[in-house]
């Protein structure tokens, strides 16, 4: 008797979560930006780290891409790694039987994102060149960590030119074109360091937050126009800025970090990620690191949950206690640390 309740109960549970996940998953698969032969990926930030290997993978995919950033060496020396994948791509995709696919075009464009001018001008050239926009990845940032106590003022105001005004330019220079074609989608790349805090990151996250917002804001603006945003939030990543970020890290940076105990993942891998959130049509794009998609899940917002809302209900209570542990262990650490080094100073 028990028996045949508990095993109709498991049957209507089942049932109905078919209902409500089939539904779900299909208006999943209608949505997305798919990356095809002929799709325009613009990435800023596209020569070095993270941003290069989105690029690559964009390629591999037969994409037309287009990479911005100032330095014209590594634009010339990235330009000829896309080059050779799009060219190893088009040969496998010949294979395939996919002939008719249109050529892939493959550009790299010299101009600082702080400058709305030079922007807008890399971004009608690149459209020139290789068609409408159709998904801009806003990559291009840097860190610099420090102290609040010891920080110049000037690294407060360059990350914010940087990593948030550099953001909006481009945005406001791919948008007009996008809402006039009613497609298109916006990935603004911001940071774990927008979801929490800790020393050393105190200019950084700020200029990560911005985004945060931006991005919630931009997104309900968006909304019935055919653009779509999405946000990515990066775990560690092994790049070029990452090791400069890491030759600066105050010690209380690496202390409460080690204490918090995050991996290391390879460009790779982050890139691999994002790009299959973006096809997916997530807002929310998915991180390598799981501690970091559980604290996404976590973020009050009105923007859409992390996981789908059954999964969200049942985390519910565990995440404040999850968070208060991880609290607890990041300001453990640098009590310890700063107690061992005599901080705040006495007079
Ligand atoms: N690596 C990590 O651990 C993490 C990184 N992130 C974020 O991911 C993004 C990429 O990081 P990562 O790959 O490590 O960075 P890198 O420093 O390795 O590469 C940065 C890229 O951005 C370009 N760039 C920097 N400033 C400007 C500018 N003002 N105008 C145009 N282009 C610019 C650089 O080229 P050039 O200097 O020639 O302009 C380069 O192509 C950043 O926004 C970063 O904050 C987020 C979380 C973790
Ligand atoms: C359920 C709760 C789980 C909590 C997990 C906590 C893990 C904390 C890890 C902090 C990692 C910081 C990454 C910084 C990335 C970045 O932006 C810099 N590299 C700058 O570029």
């Amino acid at each position: 008797m028990l028996h045949a309740v508990v095993a109709e109960w498991w049957f209507t549970a089942a049932l109905s979560l078919l209902a409500v996940a089939l539904p779900a998953a299909l208006m999943w698969a209608r949505r997305g930006s798919r990356l095809r032969p002929g799709t325009h990926v613009l990435v800023t930030g596209g020569s070095k780290g993270l941003g290069l290997a989105l690029a690559l993978q964009c390629a591999e995919r037969g994409c037309s891409v287009t990479i911005v950033a100032r330095n014209k060496a590594d634009l010339a020396t990235a330009l000829q790694q896309l080059q050779e994948t799009a060219v190893a791509a088009a040969t496998t995709l010949r294979a395939a039987g996919g002939a008719a696919a249109p050529a892939a075009k493959l550009q790299a464009l010299s101009a600082d994102t702080t400058d709305m001018t030079k922007v807008t001008k890399a971004f009608e050239e690149a459209e020139r060149n290789a068609g409408p926009i159709d998904v801009l990845i806003c990559n291009a940032g840097l860190s610099l960590p420090g102290l609040f106590v010891e920080q110049d003022v000037s690294a407060f105001e360059l990350q914010m030119r940087v990593n948030y005004l550099g953001n909006v330019h481009s945005v406001k220079a791919a948008l007009p074109g996008m809402l006039q074609r009613r497609a298109g989608r916006v990935v603004l790349v911001t940071s774990s360091l927008a979801i929490l805090g800790f020393a050393g990151y105190s200019s950084y996250a700020a200029s990560k937050w911005a985004l945060r917002g931006l991005a919630d804001c931009l997104r309900n603006e968006l909304q019935g126009t055919g653009v779509e945003v999405s946000v990515a939030y990066p775990p560690d990543t092994d790049t070029p800025g990452y090791a400069q970020e890491n030759a600066s890290k105050p010690e209380l940076c690496l202390a409460v970090n080690s204490a918090l105990g995050s991996d290391l993942f390879t460009p790779d891998k982050v890139a691999r990620l994002l790009l299959r959130g973006i096809e997916r049509g997530q807002y929310h794009l998915p991180s390598a690191d799981l501690g970091q998609n559980l604290l996404v899940s976590g973020m009050t917002s009105l923007s859409p949950k992390r996981f789908p809302l059954l999964v969200q209900v049942l985390l519910g209570p565990i995440l404040p206690l999850a968070t208060s542990v991880f609290g607890w262990i990041a300001d453990r650490a640098a009590t310890k640390h700063n107690t061992a080094h005599g901080m705040p100073p006495r007079r």
